[in-house]
């Protein structure tokens, strides 16, 4: 038996990308459809003679584009139209930590700034980057920093429409020529959500999707308790928090909040934790008793 990632995925065959770099075509057996797990692509799979036996289980699947297993994405979020926005960084920040997917962020259209404009986005930006995210542009951009971030990774690039995606993607494979839309040619909206995705080779033995990753985002099964895990520097300083399981809300001698107010945490991400933890509480209402003391 031998076993390796699904690549690519075409009317009934799967071609299987071995750890040696090989790809081998292969096709799903009767008895291994009865299971009804259809194999997507980034599926680490088990096959022998070319027909799959099995599928491993998934680290974590996105529908659209449907592709398994990411271990990093590219959120591009447009410095101007669409105007740059830290809650909806936050947001796409969020789910990729919920779904244990590593975030690079990458500031596009850096060439349409004014000064003041750029300088109040290079404000925010130190935050995140001072929190642990790298952080690129679309000039003085490093093609070598994010092959180095992609070596032996399975990557996506996300991000609202219009921000640039298409562009990015064009950039780190110009074989591919993907279409770059007008933002105001909106004819050609959804166009790639109906493809299907194929990760091609990127960095050192890394695979990039070819295809980018949603533009809208649905947060609603994350759980409101476990969403301050997310916000990655508030976990830190949690610890010290009076109560265990501290939502950082209404709780008297939390940390998180002092922090806060000294301007360890940035205002902004707190107002925006703040924003999403009710929006998550108004759709999954939480009665709890008691807190524990920490
Ligand atoms: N000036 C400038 N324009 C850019 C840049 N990146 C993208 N654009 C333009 O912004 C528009 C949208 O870019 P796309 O790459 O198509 O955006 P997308 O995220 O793929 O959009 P959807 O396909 O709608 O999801 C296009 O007109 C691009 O030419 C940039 O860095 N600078
Ligand atoms: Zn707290």
């Amino acid at each position: 038996m031998q076993s390796g990632k699904i690549i690519k995925s075409i009317s009934g065959f799967y071609d299987v990308q071995l750890a040696s770099g090989e790809v081998v075509r292969t096709r799903a057996r009767g008895n291994f459809r009865k299971q009804k797990i259809k194999p997507i692509v980034g599926d680490l799979v088990e096959f022998e003679s070319a027909y799959l036996l099995a599928v491993k289980p998934r680290q974590n699947a996105l529908v659209r584009p449907p592709v398994a297993n990411l271990d990093l994405a590219i959120v591009v979020m447009s410095a101007v139209e669409p105007d740059f926005s830290t809650n909806l960084l936050d947001r796409y920040l969020v789910y990729l930590a919920e779904n244990q997917i590593e975030a690079v962020i990458y500031l596009s259209k850096t060439d349409l700034l004014s000064d003041s404009q750029r300088a109040a986005i290079e404000d925010r930006l130190a935050v995140y980057r001072q929190i642990g995210y790298t952080v690129c542009q679309n000039d003085g951009y490093d093609r070598s920093q994010l092959e180095a971030l992609a070596s032996q990774q399975t990557l996506i690039v996300m991000g609202q429409s219009g921000a640039g995606k298409s562009t990015l993607l064009n950039r780190l494979m110009p074989q591919l020529a993907l279409e770059t839309a007008q933002i105001s040619s909106s004819l050609n909206r959804g166009k790639h959500t109906t493809r299907t995705v194929t990760l091609y080779p990127f960095g050192a033995d890394g695979l990039i999707a070819d295809t980018p990753g949603f533009s809208s985002l649905d947060l609603s099964e994350i759980d409101p308790i476990t969403l301050a895990d997310d916000f990655l520097e508030f976990a830190q300083i949690a610890v010290n928090c009076r109560f265990r399981g501290c939502q950082h809300l209404q709780e008297p001698d939390c940390a998180v909040k002092a922090a806060v107010a000294t301007g360890e945490i940035a205002q902004f991400r707190y107002d925006n934790y703040v924003q999403i933890s009710q929006e998550l509480s108004h759709l999954r209402p939480v009665y709890r008793k008691s807190s524990k003391p920490n």
